[in-house]
């Protein structure tokens, strides 16, 4: 235990003021907005160093940080656990959300815009908590998942109440190939217009992907229409896989 609690000290070490941020603000967002609106997902590349990424992981047994834990197969969701955290949320977590959000916001309102949906989202992360909140949508999202061997995660949708920011972004605390092997990361979509089909995601320890929540606009002769998306994880063969889920809305 005192060398998980050394290593998530570690996280708020290896994390100096700003050193996140720049990272985030100077990706490129533009292809960020391309790759979100022809893939439904964008891979943003070596966000966190291999230390943040345990330093996180290794949050996964300190049971005070989190509000409530899940284990998949009690509800059919898959096999593996995962855990939400409480407010206020570690360091490195509030700040990757706050400095995501208000790069996420503008595309987001792009798409509401194509896809003839109403809500517009606030710039900052703060505002739209804000709007949340006033709407019973209190209890924060932002989770530490963990797979081993034969664990998955289901076909699913993050929708936690009525607002739904249209993006989300998932970590891998691990390496692919080294620290496990399986547990792809899966997209799938569906629409009346044409057979469903699925990618899968290709990532690194310390990438992130933006995903769409659950809709994405496709061009059409006549405007945009709405496609739906799912997302979840292939069987793990072996070894042991974490993810940080960062969710914008919170939940009712
Ligand atoms: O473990 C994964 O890659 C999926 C995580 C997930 O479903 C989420 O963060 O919403
Ligand atoms: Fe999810």
């Amino acid at each position: 235990m005192s060398a998980l609690l050394s290593a998530s000290a570690d996280a708020e070490i290896h994390a100096p003021s700003g050193a996140l941020e720049s990272g985030i603000d100077t990706a490129d967002w533009r292809a960020v907005e391309d790759d979100l609106g022809r893939d439904g997902f964008a891979v943003l590349p070596a966000l966190l160093t291999p230390q943040q990424c345990n330093a996180i992981a290794g949050y996964f047994f300190e049971e005070e940080r989190f509000r409530s834990r899940i284990v998949m197969e009690r509800y059919a969701f898959g096999r593996g656990e995962y855990k939400y955290f409480s407010y206020p949320l570690p360091d490195v977590v509030g700040r990757l959300r706050q400095s995501l959000y208000p790069h996420l916001a503008p595309i987001a309102n792009r798409w509401h815009t194509a896809m003839k949906i109403n809500e517009r989202f606030p710039a900052t992360h703060d505002e739209f908590r804000a709007v949340c909140h006033a709407a019973g949508q209190q209890r924060p999202t932002p989770l530490l998942l963990r797979y081993q061997a034969n664990d998955y995660c289901c076909l699913h949708q993050d929708l936690y109440g009525d607002h739904v920011f249209p993006f989300q972004v998932i970590f891998l605390l691990n390496e692919p190939g080294r620290d496990f092997q399986g547990g792809e990361l899966l997209l799938t979509e569906s629409n009346p217009k044409q057979p469903g089909r699925a990618d899968v995601v290709p990532l690194r320890q310390g990438d992130a992907v933006v995903l769409a929540v659950n809709h994405r606009p496709v061009r059409s002769a006549r405007g945009f229409y709405r496609s739906s998306l799912r997302h979840g994880v292939s069987r793990l063969h072996s070894g042991q896989r974490h993810t940080l889920g960062v969710i914008f809305h919170d939940a009712r």
